[in-house]
């Protein structure tokens, strides 16, 4: 019940005092309502279908005057109160249900907006725990949960504020019968709880379904060339009817469930009913005018306890999304950034480097069960210099340069930068100061320009053509049919590996940078790519402090440090030629397979 309460308190400091003009309102709706239902009667005695002459009933003998006016007369009066009445009811409550669904709207977006805030100010170490999968289904599916759960809410409310006024009303007319009405009902809740405990199972099933939905369309829709290239359509069409089965049962189950309660509900509303007439006719005698009260207030209590039922068992079915929810909120916030990155840019200023970035005895480990990914690691990249890195696959480049950005944090030793351990604002600073070109780059559907100002929303038609230049990406984009405003991406254009890499280091170059980051593709690059790249780095070196991982050692012949890893510790560390000397290095070693592989690059 914890999210529950949690999200209800969150709509009450979102709605404040909405909620309670609501609530009030929901009242005097009802209030209405019980008042309309107590001129009925009245209405049918003057009609004299209840076949009495006796005037009207106790509890409004202050309208005994209608009894003496002519029928036409008296049935006028009544009838119109009545249209008041109702008219002034369903006003009331065609507002009430424009604020709950502007309130459920509001706050659904509240909850959205917090929960992706939260979520952007978790640190790396959090996303590489999750799936992206989970936390886009917790972003659509579950928010939606919240939004059906919040509504629900709110009608339950609604019900219990009607429930009671129209409890105080029945009390008013009968008070034996009434009291008899709520034995009953609170049996049948007691015996009901087993409606809402399969009701919260069913939930918890449909979220699973939910995230394997989300996770298999992810993984399928990505490797669709592999799926269609290995013929493995079959496979997959298998895991979809398998999915649809599971899902088809569910749905089965969770509607078996809302009927059986809704079947019992009746059935015992049917049977106390004719238990009830049974008992007022031959038990007690009771004629016409107490047989209707009887009638009157089963009819009006009985369907909302079972409105009551109906809203607990939907708000069971939330409950292990709200959770999920809540606890990802929760997990989120505890990997929370501490130097306030997300959304804020805070005050932090890009600072240049003086002595540079440092690793000093760093370890780290991806969890506390698995080995170490770098272990000892001693290194210094200097400013204005270009720092290339190489190593094996799964050497640790990127586990380094990870921990270099700020983004991970070392089990043991520390980073510095500029002597300083680098925490809170000093990332912030290092992080505005730096462009990241991630090996398998992200560039959204939409044009060139639109995917360049990304980065500096602000950048004019020069500064993009000046950032296409310098990353040798000028000459394909001008050839695009429509130039800068060409659209790329999943249903556009599709650009080569290399025609990527050049775009977004366009991009990443656009602000002007003090340090870039360059993790450059292992496949994209063909010779003559390789070749422009080269030529970028070596006309960006000494102008901006340069870390490369690099696959393509040909690429980094400039390189003022190499760094080699080799299964978490570094082996080799100097120039690029002293160590390209060193014949029993690894790097060595790694230059010779190179120039094998391909003889053309290693020749250039
Ligand atoms: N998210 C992760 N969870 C657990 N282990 C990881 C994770 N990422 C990397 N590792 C492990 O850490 C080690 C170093 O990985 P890293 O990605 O830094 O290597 P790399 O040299 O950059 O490899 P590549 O050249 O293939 O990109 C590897 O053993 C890898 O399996």
């Amino acid at each position: 019940m914890e999210p529950v309460l949690y999200f209800t308190r969150q709509l009450h400091h979102y709605a404040g005092k909405i909620l309670y003009v609501n609530l009030m309102g929901m009242a005097l709706v009802s209030l209405l309502d019980g008042i309309g239902m107590l001129l009925l009667i009245p209405l049918l005695n003057l009609t004299g279908i209840l076949g009495q002459e006796s005037g009207l009933p106790s509890y409004i003998r202050g309208l005994d005057f209608l009894a003496e006016l002519p029928l036409s007369s008296g049935l006028l009066i009544i009838l119109g109160s009545y249209m008041v009445l109702v008219t002034g009811q369903i006003l009331i409550q065609r507002n009430l249900s424009m604020r709950d669904s502007r309130l459920n709207t509001g706050f659904l977006n509240h909850v959205r907006l917090e929960t992706y805030r939260v979520l952007l100010k978790a640190n790396w170490a959090f996303f590489i725990r999750k799936r992206k999968s989970d936390l886009i289904t917790s972003m659509t599916e579950e928010l939606g949960y919240v939004s059906n759960g919040t509504y629900t809410f709110l009608q339950f409310l609604t019900s219990l504020v009607f429930t009671v006024i129209q409890i105080g009303i029945a009390f008013w007319l009968s008070a034996k019968l009434t009291l008899f009405v709520l034995i009953c009902g609170l049996a049948l809740a007691f015996f009901s709880r087993t409606f809402i405990r399969k009701s919260r199972h069913h939930g918890g099933r449909m979220s699973e379904l939910a995230r394997s939905y989300m996770g298999g369309m992810s993984d399928h829709f990505n490797g669709i060339k592999d799926i269609k290239s290995n013929r493995l359509e079959g496979t997959q069409e298998a895991w979809m009817r398998n999915w649809c089965k599971q899902m088809g049962e569910e749905r089965e189950a969770q509607a078996r469930v809302k009927l059986d309660s809704q079947l019992f509900y009746k059935l015992s509303a049917a049977m106390l009913l004719v238990f009830f007439l049974y008992g007022s006719v031959m038990l007690f005698h009771s004629e016409g005018q107490s047989l209707l009260v009887v009638m009157l207030i089963f009819s009006r209590l009985w369907p909302r306890f079972t409105g009551i039922q109906s809203n607990l068992e939907s708000m069971a079915a939330s409950i292990p999304a709200l959770k999920s929810l809540r606890e990802l909120q929760r997990e989120a916030r505890e990997a929370e950034e501490q130097n306030g990155t997300g959304t804020e840019k805070g005050n932090a200023v890009p600072i240049p480097l003086q002595t540079g970035l440092e690793c000093r005895n760093v370890s780290f480990r991806y969890s506390r069960e698995g080995g170490y990914a770098l272990k000892d690691i001693q290194v210094r990249i200097r400013p204005h210099e270009m720092t290339a890195i190489v190593g094996r696959s799964g050497a640790g480049k990127s586990t380094l340069v990870d921990l270099l950005m700020g983004m991970l944090e070392p089990e043991s030793g520390e980073v510095t930068m500029d002597g300083q351990k680098l925490t809170g604002e000093r990332i912030l600073s290092l992080r505005q100061s730096m462009s990241y070109v991630p090996q398998d780059p992200f560039l959204f559907n939409g044009t060139i320009r639109e995917n360049l100002r990304m980065m500096l929303p602000e950048a004019d038609e020069e500064q993009m053509w000046e950032a296409l230049g310098q990353s040798a990406a000028a000459d394909f984009v001008r050839k695009l049919p429509q130039g800068l405003d060409t659209v790329i991406g999943d249903r556009g254009i599709r650009l080569s590996g290399g025609e990527r890499q050049r775009l977004v280091l366009a991009r990443a170059l656009l602000r002007q940078p003090l340090i870039l980051v360059l993790d450059e593709a292992t496949s994209a690059l063909d010779t003559e790519n390789e070749t422009k790249i080269q030529q970028v780095l070596e006309s960006l070196k000494g102008r901006l402090t340069l870390i490369v991982i690099a696959h393509r050692l040909s690429t980094i012949r400039s390189a003022d440090q190499v760094i080699v890893l080799d299964q978490g510790r570094v082996v080799q560390q100097g120039g690029y030629l002293q160590l390209a000397e060193e014949q029993a290095g690894l790097f060595s070693r790694m230059l010779g397979k190179q120039a094998k592989d391909t003889p053309v690059a290693a020749i250039g």
